[in-house]
């Protein structure tokens, strides 16, 4: 099949009235339906291919998948994928709507056969339900406690055969029990920026936007390695067209609007920018450690080290130690500030996740 077979359909729903200007509507309009249209992530799609392809031969529901990976880079899109490529009903939920082993038992006990079951943030999955999660992964069956205290009994109820799929930006907070559950683990890696190039033509085709190489480049090269932002400097840079050039992109432009957004010449946009400014002006460059960087930049820990941090350790800007955070020589230049002369006295150790 090729990227455009389905793009009336799509084409359709981005006209349509409802659609409107709303953001999210256009985002989900954006996804690409089935895995040969999905760009990048070569390694991900073979392997994943390979899961579905035998499944299907098998006419057994697949193994358990696990996403790992930054915001943004196509997980809930790759779940739609799986669903779609099975021929599979698909059920959306999301760990923190799982507070209570109740919450999960009511999903797995109206599960379809072959229903293909998504869990978004698995990681922030309450305990009790969890271990309910275990069971159900391995032998499709839930117990039911009935009753309190010492007179409680587990009725034992046999579930549809499903298949999880689990999204973490986390992968290292998921407890071994759960992580080994799942029969296949893909690694979601940011995307370069001539795969963003793809994803700004296929957008760009589908919004009825005209976007020249030069000036998908320019915004590719900006996304911070991910389609979701790409997408949306993409509209940025439509309504700047609209509004000061009769609709016209050029490089030149897309750079403007860019520079008018807060996304600098590397795709560092405000908050990326504040945590370096922070590490290289309050803390000399560092070591500091994550609390404190998120509290300097008015954010929460989890926000700097999810959203921020993997980018800017990944354009080597900085460097995760088991000191704290570590400004390299690179964030200095970026920033255009002359670090302090001892700054890269002291050794440093390897990438560590503290
Ligand atoms: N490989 C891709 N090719 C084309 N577009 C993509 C791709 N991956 C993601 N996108 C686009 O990026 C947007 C975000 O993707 P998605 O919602 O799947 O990310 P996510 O990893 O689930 O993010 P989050 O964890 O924040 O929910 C989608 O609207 C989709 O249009």
């Amino acid at each position: 099949m090729s990227d455009w077979d389905d793009l009336g359909d799509l084409e359709r729903e981005l006209v349509a009235p409802e659609a409107g200007g709303d953001e999210q509507q256009i985002e989900a309009a954006l996804r690409p339906k089935r895995l040969a249209e999905f760009i990048g992530q070569g390694r991900v799609r073979e392997q994943l291919s390979l899961v579905l392809e035998s499944a299907l031969r098998r006419q057994r529901p697949p193994d358990h998948v696990l996403m790992s990976g930054s915001p943004g880079l196509g997980k809930t899109t790759l779940a739609m994928i799986i669903a779609a490529e099975l021929g599979a009903p698909l059920r959306i939920t999301s760990g923190p709507a799982l507070e209570r082993a109740g919450d999960l038992a009511a999903i797995l006990s109206t599960l379809a056969e072959g229903e293909v079951l998504f869990i978004d943030e698995i990681h922030r999955m309450a305990r009790p339900a969890e271990e309910m999660l275990y069971l159900a992964m391995e032998d499709f069956r839930v117990d039911i406690v009935v009753g309190k205290g010492p007179g409680a009994t587990a009725i034992p109820l046999d579930i549809a055969t499903f298949t999880l799929v689990g999204a973490t930006t986390r992968a290292g907070l998921l407890p071994a029990p759960l992580r080994d559950r799942f029969g296949f683990t893909a690694h979601m890696d940011f995307y370069e920026v001539p795969e963003l190039e793809q994803v700004l033509a296929r957008s760009s085709r589908l919004l009825g936007v005209h976007l020249p190489d030069d000036a998908a480049h320019e915004i590719a090269r900006r996304s911070r390695g991910t389609p979701r932002i790409a997408n949306r400097l993409l509209r940025r840079v439509r309504d700047f067209a609209e509004v000061r050039a009769d609709g016209v992109i050029t490089r030149d432009l897309a750079a403007a609007a860019l520079n008018l957004y807060e996304v600098d010449a590397w795709g560092l946009d405000r908050l990326d920018r504040a945590v370096l400014g922070v590490l290289l002006r309050k803390f000399g460059g560092g070591p500091v450690g994550l609390s404190t960087l998120a509290v300097a930049v008015g954010e929460e820990p989890e926000t700097v080290e999810v959203v921020a941090e993997p980018f800017l350790v990944r354009q080597g800007l900085l460097a995760r130690t088991p000191r704290g955070r570590v400004a390299t020589a690179a964030a200095w230049t970026h920033l255009g500030l002359t670090p302090p002369p001892d700054a890269f006295g002291a050794p440093l150790f390897g990438p560590a996740d503290l």
